[in-house]
């Protein structure tokens, strides 16, 4: 039995989205690890799901799941592909997505990008979570960087340069992130203008990571390094962030990009 799915990306960070709203497909990690196989499967930086809403005002549950199966509580630039999906689908231009990070409602700008209320950021040690009470600010790791969640880790570091980003996946399994973390290399060039690269966990280094654009940003303006109206400048492209002060939220603003629609024989797949 042939089961449809979206290809999408925002800012080349890439999903395959598949509706689980008529009824269950038995994802297993081992099957969301084999349909994200660039080669063996459909390939994807993250697979992500789309149920019936439980919350009051959600109009979708949407799920999102790395390469390697684990589960994420936030994906920024999935969670813009997912709101313009329903546009298309349903013209709702302004859906509320039910995510394990919280609610987060969505629209649409007048040159047709999408802005997603990505929440409140989490600092305290053991929201990151961190794996004892440390200053989130400054960790104790080579590189001073300082960690934030948006419903998921990211550690962001300050360079000058992106020869750390080799030590990404060290970084990402540093047993000071107990769920592991996302890690930001970020370049200020100015406080409003912010080079970022992202070795996402359990994806590796994406075009673009929207969350980790939303930490690193946070991060900056908490180190009094960015101002809390920053554009990021990623492999992939440009998001534009708003950490608010009135409201505590950050608001991402980018595109979401439709590649193709297909069919996959999910029984080909493991169970
Ligand atoms: N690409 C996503 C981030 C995925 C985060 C995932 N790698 C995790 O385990 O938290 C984004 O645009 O925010």
């Amino acid at each position: 039995m042939l089961t449809s799915f979206y290809k999408m990306h925002g800012l080349g960070n890439d999903f395959v989205i598949l509706d689980e709203r008529t009824g269950d497909l038995s994802l297993t990690p081992a099957r969301i690890a084999a349909l994200a196989h660039r080669r063996r499967g459909i390939g994807c930086d993250q697979l992500v799901t789309l149920r019936a809403p439980a919350a009051e005002g959600a109009d979708v549950f949407v799920r999102f799941f790395n390469p390697d199966g684990s589960e994420a509580g936030a994906c920024g630039n999935a969670s813009r592909c997912v709101a313009d999906l329903v546009w298309r689908l349903s013209g709702n231009a302004t859906p509320v997505l039910q995510t394990l990070a919280g609610l987060l409602p969505t629209h649409r700008t007048p040159d047709g990008l999408v802005t997603v209320d990505m929440g409140a950021p989490r600092t305290g040690w053991e929201d990151v979570p961190l794996a004892r009470a440390v200053d989130t600010l400054h960790l104790p790791l080579p590189g001073d960087p300082a960690a934030a969640s948006m419903g998921n880790p990211h550690a962001t570091f300050f360079v000058s340069d992106f020869a750390m980003l080799a030590q990404g996946h060290a970084l990402e399994h540093d047993p000071l992130f107990p769920q592991r973390a996302n890690i930001g290399f970020a370049r200020m060039d100015t406080p409003e203008h912010m080079r970022l690269k992202v070795h996402e966990r359990g994806a590796g280094v994406t075009e673009a990571c929207g969350s980790g654009a939303c930490a690193a940003v946070v991060n900056a303006v908490r180190r009094g390094l960015a101002a809390r109206t920053c554009t990021v400048e990623l492999d992939g492209g440009t998001l534009h962030i708003t950490w608010s002060e009135q409201t505590n939220h950050v608001l991402m603003t980018g595109s979401a990009t439709m590649a193709f629609e297909g069919t996959v024989d999910l029984a080909a797949y493991p169970s």
